[in-house]
């Protein structure tokens, strides 16, 4: 975008050069990863493979030398201890922490807990893939008689939000977005404008969704992207915090496609 005007100019001129860096990192497999389980905002650990992930994606960050002015994850443990590793690693150990629930994973609601591929076998390829992709079609709410209801809904995690009577049942991409982009903007992306060093550590799909903001996807566009477990990911931003080219992976080639391919064929039988 050009003007004329020199007052609009100045304005374009400062967009289009101010820079910003942000780097962002899903969780090392965890233990319901391994197990190809829907895993939502049930609390599983990070399983050996995912503990290793974490500690090479923190070798990653130190051989870059990149270093962080503050930290964000949510409240669920594999995304926490995956932030810690990458800290711990790269020496950086010493910086502030904000956890939130508003980076969850989404909540995958009745599917909380249910074989991948055993779904596909119970309710076809075509629903499942709609549930795990499509941007507004939420899974089956989760219903008070679920396994997990009780230990996720009680758990003192969310002891500063979300509100019980908005606590989610279920959610799709959209819904995600709906709560974790509010933080983003009114929290991350100021720290940012501060010229600070930010890596957020979080989820697949809470993760998708700062992507598809970050990068102005279409809902179709969205679908298309799955993100490997433990491998960092960067962004470098113009002033209106748009990216300047692509994400950049902290990781070779080989490894990542072939880490995107095991999240995109988790329906598939083995
Ligand atoms: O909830 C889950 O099962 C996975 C994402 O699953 P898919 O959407 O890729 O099926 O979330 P994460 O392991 O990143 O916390």
């Amino acid at each position: 975008m050009t003007s004329n005007c020199p007052v609009i100019k100045k304005c374009l001129d400062k967009a289009n050069s101010a820079e910003y860096c942000i780097t962002m990192c899903r969780h090392g497999e965890s233990e319901w990863n391994q197990k190809n389980l829907f895993c939502g905002w049930y609390n599983a650990n990070l399983s050996k493979k995912g503990h290793e992930e974490a500690k090479r994606a923190g070798k990653a960050i130190k051989d870059e030398g990149i270093k962080f002015d503050i930290a964000y994850t949510s409240v669920l443990k594999r995304a926490q201890d995956t932030l810690n590793h990458i800290l711990e690693v790269s020496g950086q150990t010493k910086i502030p922490i904000v956890s939130t629930w508003r980076l969850n994973e989404r909540h995958y609601g009745g599917l909380t807990g249910q074989n991948k591929v055993e779904a596909v076998e119970t309710f076809g390829e075509e629903q499942v893939a709609i549930w795990r992709r499509s941007y507004d079609v939420p899974p089956p709410e989760m219903e008070p008689e679920h396994p997990f209801y009780d230990d996720i809904l009680n758990d003192p995690i969310y002891k500063d939000g979300p509100p019980r009577e908005k606590f989610p049942k279920t959610e799709s991409l959209k819904l995600c977005i709906e709560r974790s982009m509010p933080f983003f903007y009114s929290t991350v992306i100021p720290q940012l404008k501060k010229g600070k060093n930010v890596i957020i550590a979080a989820h697949g799909n809470s993760l998708r969704g700062i992507v598809k903001s970050l990068e102005r996807m279409t809902p179709e566009q969205i679908m298309g992207l799955n993100l490997p477990t433990g491998i960092p990911f960067q962004y470098r931003l113009d002033g209106l915090f748009r990216p300047i080219g692509t994400m950049r992976f902290l990781g070779d080639e080989e490894t990542v496609t072939k880490a995107i391919e095991e999240v995109a064929n988790q329906t598939k039988k083995k």
